[in-house]
């Protein structure tokens, strides 16, 4: 059954006005994740160049305690905010390996300028 079927029609114009601002902010989600990840590509490159860890846990954890303070005061769930975060940061882990494993360190002879 498809979701509002056999409700009235103002229900339905309801469900339909609450949906459309749900894909505009899932929109605006995915925009502002693409901006951060052209970021974190370019923290990937500059840690592989000059030989910096991929993960760096200290900053992990100011990071995971300011978004549930900041999730705290929105009302939104901390726990929730902290997954989110630790999920798009493993994946950003994730580049940043992949691009330690394919560039030479700065310096080395392979580099291209050494
Ligand atoms: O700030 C860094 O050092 C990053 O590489 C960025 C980032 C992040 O996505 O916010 C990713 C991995 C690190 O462990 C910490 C933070």
């Amino acid at each position: 059954m498809t979701a509002g079927s056999g409700a009235a029609p103002e229900v339905l114009e309801e469900l339909n006005r609450l949906r459309s601002s749900i894909d505009n902010m899932d929109a605006a989600l995915v925009h502002l994740l693409a901006e951060r990840f052209k970021i974190t590509q370019r923290v990937g490159e500059l840690k592989a160049t000059h030989g910096l860890p991929p993960a760096d846990p200290e900053r992990e954890a100011r990071q995971i305690a300011r978004l549930r303070a900041l999730a705290a005061d929105a009302r939104l769930d901390p726990e929730f905010a902290e997954k989110f975060l630790t999920f798009v940061v493993a994946e950003v882990v994730r580049h940043h390996e992949a691009i330690a494993s394919e560039r030479p360190l700065a310096g080395s002879p392979v580099d291209g300028r050494g």
